[in-house]
C-alpha cells in the first residue's frame, strides 16, 4: 500500500500498475465529500512519483462506484464569496487534470452507480469499463446547477457536443448499452470482471495496441465544427430543452450556454468557462431551493423509517371503495407486491375498480416495465369482494368510501368488527378529523388516518394522520405499509383538512374571492401555471371534482370559521348546484371530452361565465401580481399556522407534503422555503396590502415577531 486513508486507498502491484481503491469509511456508498476529495488529490499526488508506473485503475471496494457530491456540503460550498468558491472548484479541477496527465494510462473500473462528481472522476481517466448493471450520468441540473468538476469540458469531448447537451440537461441516469452506444465507456462487463477487465485494456496499451496519448490529445483539443454545423446542434437542443425545463429553471439552458462555448476553447480556458457559469447557479435561489428539497426529502425519508423501525409488514390488506381512490390504492399495494382484498357495495363499481388497475398494468407491460407474467401474478393480488369473508385474516385495512361523516362511521365500527384485534384500521379521508371517526370505535388506539393523493399510482406523498387515541404501533404499522406501496409518508397532527388539505382550501378561498370580484378563470388558471403550478386552480377543482371540493370545504369552514367560512355562495357552490362536478362528469368550469388517447380533455366553453355570472358581486382590476399574491398569501400563511400549530413537526416536512401533494412550484422549494427566499418582513407588507380580504391574509403575530427579528423557517 503506498496510500491508505479514510476513503482512498493506493497499491501497486509487481507489474507497476496502480488501483486507487474509493472505500469512505463509515458509509455504505463512497461519495465525494471534503475528506474524499483532498484524499484523492494526496493519492494523485503520491502517484506522480511512483518510478515506472505502468498504469492506474480506479475502482470501488463498495456496491457503488461513487454516487456524486456530498450534497449535504452543497449548502456550505454555494455560501462562499465568489472567489473562494471559484478557488474551490479549481482545485477539484487540478486533481481531475492531474489524473488526466499522468505518465501512464488510467481506467476507471465503474463496478456500480457513478454519478455527477463520481461520473467526472471517470470522464478524467483514458478508458472506462462499465459494469452491466452500472448506471452512470451527471444529474446536476436537477439540483439547479450544472456538473463543475469539467463535466461540461470532457462530456462533449468524449461523446459529441449534442448528447452532452442531452445527458447534462436531462440529468438521467444511464444503462450501460445507452453508455456504451453513445460512446461513453469503452467496454460493458458483469460486475464482478470490472477489475480484470480495466487491468485488461493497461496490457493492452502496454502492447501497443492502443495508443492514449493519441486519445488525450483528441480529448484536450477544442473541437472542430463550421459555423453552421455548430448553430444547427445548438439551436435545435435550445429549441427542446428550453420548452422542457421552463423559464424557472435555468440550469439546463445555462449549460448548453456553457457547452457551447467551452467546446471551441483549449481544455484551461473551457474548464474557466465552466466554473463562471455555476458560480452564478450556485448563487442562485433556483439551486438554494432544489438542494433544500434534496436534503429535506432524505430528512423525511429519514423520519419515516424511525416511525416505521419496529413495525411488523402487511402481509395482507384490504381497502373498502373501488372508487377512484380505492381503485387506485388496491393497484398500488398489488403492483408493489402487498395482496389486497378490495370490497365495495356495488358489483359495477368493483368491475370499474378492477378494469382501470388492469389498464395501469397493461401499461407497464407495453412500456416494458414489468413482463406479462409479472403483471398477471400482481392483477390476481387484487380480490374483488362484495362481503367481509376473509377481513379476520387482514393485517390493514383502507377505508375509501364516500366523504361523509356519518356514512364513515358506520363503515368504520362495521368493519372494525369483522377484522382482528391487532389489525389497524385507517381511514383515506380528505379532511374528516380522525378523532372524530375515532369516537365511536370501541380501539381507536389501532385507527389513524391513511390519506393518499390522486392519481394514487403518481403522486409520492401519503399524510399520515395522528388522532388523539391513535398508539405509535398504529403509526408505525401505517407508515410500513406506506414505504412498501413506494410511497413517501409523512406523520402528521389531527386537524380538519390534516395539512395538505388544509393549506389547499385558503388557496381555493384566494381564487373564489377573485371570482367573486370578476375574474376570468383562464386568466387565473395562466397567470398560476406561468407562476411554476402545474395546473390553475379552477382546473385543480375540476381534478379533485367539485362535489369533492364542496363537501370538504364545508368540513374546513365548520373547522375553521374565522376566516374559512364564506358569506353567500361561491363559485364551487353554484358549480356543485349545477351538478357540473368537474372532469368526473365531463363539465365544472371547463368541460371534457376524449382525446386520442381516451384522456379527458379541457376545453373551454362560452356558457359558463353566464353561469358563474349570480356569484360575481363587484369587478376589480387585477394584475398578474395581485393574482399570485392573493393565491399565494392564504396558503403561506396556514402552512406558518400548521407548523406553529404543531400539525406538521418541520418546515422541511411541510414543505415537502405540499411539493409531493399538490405539485407546489418545485423551483421555490415549498411554502417556508419561498417566505424565507421573500423574506418576511417583504411578506407582511405583502399580506398587509390585502388586509381588506379578511383573515386569511392576516400574517399570525408570531410571524410578525420572526419578521422583527430576521427569523427564518430553515435557520441560517
Ligand atoms: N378523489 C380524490 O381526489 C380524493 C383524494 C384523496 C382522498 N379522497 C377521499 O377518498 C375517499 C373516496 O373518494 P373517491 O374519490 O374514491 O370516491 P368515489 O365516489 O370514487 O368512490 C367511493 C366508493 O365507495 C363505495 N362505497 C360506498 N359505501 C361503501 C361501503 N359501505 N363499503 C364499501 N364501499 C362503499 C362506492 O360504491 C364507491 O365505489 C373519500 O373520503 C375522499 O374524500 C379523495
Amino acid at each position: 500500500m503506498i496510500f491508505e486513508g479514510q476513503a482512498v486507498k493506493v497499491a501497486v502491484d509487481d507489474a507497476g500498475v496502480a488501483t486507487v481503491t474509493l472505500d469512505l469509511v463509515g458509509e455504505s456508498v463512497n461519495k465525494f465529500n471534503s475528506l474524499t476529495l483532498n484524499e484523492l488529490a494526496e493519492a494523485v499526488n503520491v502517484l506522480k512519483h511512483v518510478d515506472d508506473l505502468q498504469g492506474v485503475i480506479f475502482a470501488s471496494a463498495k456496491d457503488v462506484f461513487v454516487v456524486g457530491a456530498d450534497i449535504t456540503e452543497f449548502t456550505t460550498w454555494f455560501k462562499l464569496e465568489d472567489d473562494d468558491l471559484s478557488d474551490k472548484l479549481r482545485h477539484a479541477h487540478s486533481i481531475f487534470n492531474d489524473i488526466s496527465n499522468l505518465c501512464c494510462p488510467t481506467v476507471a473500473a465503474i463496478n456500480g452507480i457513478a454519478l455527477g462528481g463520481g461520473m467526472e472522476l471517470v470522464l478524467a481517466c483514458d478508458y472506462r469499463v462499465m459494469a452491466d448493471s452500472a448506471k452512470i450520468g451527471l444529474p446536476e441540473t436537477q439540483l439547479g446547477i450544472y456538473p463543475g468538476w469539467g463535466g461540461t469540458v470532457r462530456l462533449p469531448r468524449l461523446i459529441g457536443a449534442d448528447n452532452a447537451c442531452e445527458w447534462i440537461c436531462g440529468g438521467a441516469q444511464k444503462r450501460s448499452e445507452d453508455a456504451f452506444k453513445d460512446g461513453a465507456v469503452d467496454a460493458v462487463v458483469p460486475a464482478a470482471k470490472v477489475n480484470e477487465s480495466a487491468r485488461h485494456l493497461i496490457q493492452q496499451v502496454l502492447d501497443g495496441k492502443l495508443d492514449y496519448h493519441a486519445r488525450r490529445d483528441e480529448l484536450r483539443a477544442p473541437m472542430v465544427f463550421t459555423p453552421i454545423e455548430k448553430m444547427m446542434i445548438f439551436e435545435s437542443v435550445r429549441g427542446v430543452v428550453g420548452a422542457k425545463a421552463g423559464k424557472h429553471y435555468p440550469a439546463p439552458m445555462a449549460a448548453i450556454k456553457t457547452i457551447e462555448k467551452g467546446i471551441s476553447q483549449d481544455m484551461e480556458k473551457a474548464l474557466d468557462t465552466e466554473i463562471k457559469g455555476f458560480i452564478k447557479l450556485a448563487k442562485g435561489p433556483v439551486a438554494k431551493s432544489l438542494v433544500t428539497l434534496f436534503l429535506s426529502d432524505q430528512q423525511i425519508k429519514k423520519t419515516a423509517s424511525k416511525y416505521a423501525k419496529n413495525a411488523t409488514p402487511v402481509k395482507q390488506a384490504a381497502v373498502l371503495g373501488a372508487g377512484i381512490m380505492g381503485g387506485g390504492v388496491a393497484y398500488q399495494s398489488a403492483s408493489k407486491g402487498t395482496p389486497i382484498i378490495m370490497k365495495d357495495i356495488r358489483p359495477e363499481a368493483l368491475e370499474l375498480g378492477l378494469s382501470e388497475a388492469n389498464k395501469l398494468f397493461n401499461g407497464q407491460v407495453e412500456r416494458g416495465r414489468l413482463t406479462t407474467a409479472k403483471a398477471f401474478k400482481a392483477m390476481n393480488a387484487i380480490v374483488p369482494a362484495l362481503s367481509y369473508g376473509e377481513f379476520e385474516h387482514v393485517d390493514l385495512v383502507v377505508e375509501a368510501v364516500v366523504e361523509n361523516v356519518k356514512i364513515k362511521k358506520s363503515v368504520l365500527a362495521e368493519v372494525e368488527s369483522k377484522i382482528a384485534d391487532d389489525a389497524i384500521l385507517t381511514s383515506n379521508t380528505s379532511t374528516i378529523s380522525i378523532t372524530e371517526l375515532a369516537k365511536d370505535l370501541k380501539r381507536p388506539e389501532n385507527f389513524c388516518g391513511m390519506h393518499f393523493f390522486n392519481p394514487v399510482h403518481r403522486m409520492p406523498l401519503v399524510e399520515v394522520i395522528r388522532g388523539e387515541k391513535t398508539s405509535d404501533a398504529a403509526i408505525a404499522k401505517t407508515v410500513a405499509y406506506a414505504q412498501a406501496m413506494g410511497k413517501t409518508p409523512i406523520v402528521v397532527n389531527d386537524c380538519p383538512g390534516f395539512l395538505v388539505n388544509r393549506v389547499l382550501f385558503p388557496y381555493f378561498a384566494g381564487f373564489s374571492l377573485m371570482m367573486q370580484e370578476g375574474a376570468d378563470f383562464q386568466v387565473v388558471d395562466k397567470t398560476m401555471e406561468k407562476f411554476g403550478w402545474p395546473m390553475g386552480p379552477a382546473y385543480l377543482l375540476d381534478v379533485v371534482g367539485i362535489d369533492t371540493a364542496y363537501h370538504a370545504d364545508q368540513v374546513m369552514a365548520e373547522g375553521f370559521p374565522d376566516r374559512m367560512k364564506h358569506e353567500g355562495s361561491n363559485a364551487v357552490d353554484r358549480l356543485f348546484e349545477l351538478e357540473r362536478f368537474g372532469q368526473k362528469n365531463g363539465k365544472g368550469f371547463y368541460s371534457y371530452a376524449p382525446d386520442r388517447k381516451g384522456k379527458p380533455k379541457k376545453i373551454f366553453n362560452d356558457e359558463i361565465n353566464a353561469l358563474l355570472a349570480p356569484v360575481v358581486t363587484s369587478q376589480s382590476e387585477l394584475t398578474e401580481d395581485d393574482i399570485v399574491a392573493r393565491m399565494m398569501i392564504p396558503l403561506c400563511i396556514e402552512t406558518v399556522r400548521c407548523l406553529e400549530e404543531n400539525i406538521v413537526a418541520s418546515a422541511a416536512e411541510a414543505d415537502m407534503g405540499l411539493i409531493y401533494g399538490i405539485g407546489f412550484p418545485p423551483y421555490l422549494g415549498g411554502a417556508l422555503h419561498y417566505l424565507d427566499q421573500m423574506g418576511l418582513q417583504a411578506f407582511c407588507d405583502l399580506a398587509d396590502k390585502y388586509s381588506h380580504l379578511g383573515k386569511l391574509y392576516e400574517p399570525t403575530a408570531k410571524m410578525r415577531d420572526m419578521a422583527k427579528n430576521n427569523n427564518t423557517y430553515y435557520g441560517a
